[in-house]
């Protein structure tokens, strides 16, 4: 929604700029545009682009922008510092950046605080003044949109209230269209920032936004308590990613005050992009949503306990804030040892079976779950597993694509320094005939699912489309060392989907060897292949 003639709350993000700030992230170019595009479609108004002129990266970026992108509903603004000390803004390479970035908008980041003016800047508060107004002047007087993020600006105020308002009224008097209060080092609590907000508009008049850093765990709840006291202009990255402990979740805040303070700030089709685009840009960014995280996460409508199940069965408002819809993710129904008889009627219908009024196959199903969570499985994170078990409880049957006589694997290095490789045989009857092949690896899985697949490929071609992309094991109880039961998850993927399995034993083969041929087992069912 365009900032100009959208809603009066602007939504602006900074996850191009501050959250390229967070440890570990590291963007190039095209992310950056592809990143772009997906801010856009959420609806935002202003994508800080970067900081142009600081980095050769930042400045490409502008330029294919410009070329590349065409937005609908967002502004581009470009970040950069006020002029130095005793320059002049038109000579100051930093700003000159910022104008050849050809972005209509630029956020300028000053000193409001006056401990910083005197040791980082090392200059005078009257010329720190000077350097905000003239820049503000200049860039405006280009033609440019201009926003002044005031870094510090809560404990400047503290340390010097008459100079921090005076950096707000001298910015808007300048021409800025929005002076950003920021929580620079995030110390922030709500109440404070209601207070200081309230009190900046009734010193000055002036247009506000507000700029959370999340080091007291409360960016967003500050970002709300701003926008509660009146800010226009509210700032965040999407995921929260950002210097140190990050910023304000944007997807958090805008579902905040779109779907609990009544507060349109998107289109809600826009909204309904939010869970798709967090995860979208943290596959770009590798570091993908937690699943904890508020709204957009993969558990945000992930409902484990049985009795959480049985009144969503219900009404899925009784344990939920909201409809998961209204962003764009679902409901989830777990099955764990925690489940009751409602939990798989849930988790049935979620996979397209339907088991009301069957209460004596959920309670069997129930107690299958438990006894086999009591030995380490985990159904709440395999649901192909548990789709197998449902099935066989079901039929009375397992589903099985071949009768397996026996495998084995050895591991062999030669010399000290000898690369090891491990080779797999399995012997196993299927298509009518007794199959014994074998298959070499990097390691004893590997070499398990080679020789598997190479065993079951002619009698099921199908399976040349599924890859094993993730496999994770943990030691059950660790107090048994090297004696202990092994947990094996396992992750296929197959016809653009995956599918996650589970095996338990106490040997690490045995463990993988369930959950590799439970994952080809469930691929095939899914396919509708028929046993052959
Ligand atoms: C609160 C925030 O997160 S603001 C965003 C911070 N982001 C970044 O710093 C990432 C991009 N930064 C960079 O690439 C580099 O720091 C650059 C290109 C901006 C500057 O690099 P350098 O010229 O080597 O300076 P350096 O980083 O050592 O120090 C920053 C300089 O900017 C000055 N400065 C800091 N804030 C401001 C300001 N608001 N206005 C004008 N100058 C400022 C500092 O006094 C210091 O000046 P000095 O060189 O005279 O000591
Ligand atoms: C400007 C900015 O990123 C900050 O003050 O945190």
């Amino acid at each position: 929604m365009s900032s100009s003639t959208g809603p009066a709350l602007q939504v602006y993000d900074t996850t191009l700029r501050d959250g390229a700030q967070q440890e570990g992230l590291n963007l190039t170019v095209h992310d950056k545009l592809a990143i772009a595009r997906h801010l856009d479609e959420l609806g935002v108004g202003f994508i800080e682009g970067g900081w142009p002129g600081a980095n050769p990266r930042d400045t490409e970026f502008f330029d294919r922008a410009e070329q590349e992108l065409d937005l609908k509903n967002a502004v581009f603004t470009a970040f950069g510092s006020t002029r130095r000390a005793h320059a002049k803004a038109s000579e100051d390479a930093q700003v000159r950046a910022l104008l050849d970035s050809q972005a209509k908008a630029i956020t300028l980041v000053a000193k409001s605080h006056t401990g910083h003016v005197a040791r980082a800047l090392r200059t005078t508060k009257d010329e720190n003044l000077a350097m905000i107004e003239d820049t503000i002047r200049f860039l405006t007087g280009e033609g440019r949109r201009v926003f002044l993020d005031a870094e510090h600006f809560f404990d400047g105020f503290e340390l010097d209230r008459a100079y921090a308002l005076e950096v707000v009224r001298r910015s808007m008097e300048a021409g800025a269209e929005v002076v950003a209060l920021c929580d620079t080092n995030g110390g922030m609590l709500p109440a404070s920032i209601t207070e200081v907000v309230q009190e900046v508009i009734a010193e000055t008049g002036a247009q506000l936004g507000i700029h959370c850093h999340n080091d007291t765990g409360c960016a967003v709840a500050n970002s709300l308590a701003a926008v509660g006291a009146g800010v226009v202009q509210v700032q965040g990255t999407v995921n929260g990613y950002g210097e140190r402990t990050g910023n304000a979740n944007l997807l958090t805040v805008m579902s905040n005050l779109q779907l609990k303070m009544g507060q349109q700030v998107v289109e809600p089709e826009h909204l309904q992009e939010a869970t798709r685009i967090a995860h979208a840009i943290g596959e770009i960014t590798n570091v993908p949503p937690i699943g904890r995280m508020p709204y957009v996460g993969a558990s945000a409508f992930a409902h484990k306990a049985g009795l959480h199940a049985s009144a969503l069965k219900v009404d899925p408002d009784l344990y939920q804030h909201t409809d998961p819809g209204h962003v764009g993710n679902a409901m989830r129904t777990l099955v764990s040892n925690m489940a009751g008889r409602a939990s798989i009627e849930l988790k049935a219908r979620e996979m397209g079976v339907d088991l009301a009024g069957r209460p004596e196959l959920q309670q069997q199903i129930v107690t299958r779950v438990k006894e086999l969570e009591l030995r380490g499985y985990t159904f709440d994170a395999a649901d192909a597993s548990f789709e197998l078990l449902m099935q066989r409880e079901m039929t009375g049957e397992p589903i099985r694509y071949c009768e397996v006589e026996s495998w084995r694997v050895i591991a062999e290095a030669r010399g000290d320094q000898g690369e090891a490789i491990s080779e797999a045989t399995v012997k196993v009857s299927a298509g009518g005939r007794r199959i014994v092949a074998t298959g070499e690896g990097n390691g004893p899985v590997n070499a398990l699912d080679e020789g598997l697949r190479s065993a079951l490929a002619e009698i099921y071609p199908e399976i040349d489309g599924f890859e094993l992309i993730d496999y994770k094991v943990r030691i059950l109880d660790s107090s048994h060392g090297t004696d202990a039961t092994t947990h094996v998850l396992l992750e296929m993927a197959g016809d653009s989907t995956s599918w996650t399995t589970v095996g338990v034993a106490p040997n690490i083969v045995e463990a993988s060897w369930i959950a590799l041929l439970e994952a080809l087992t469930y691929g095939l069912w899914r396919k509708g292949v028929p046993v052959r």
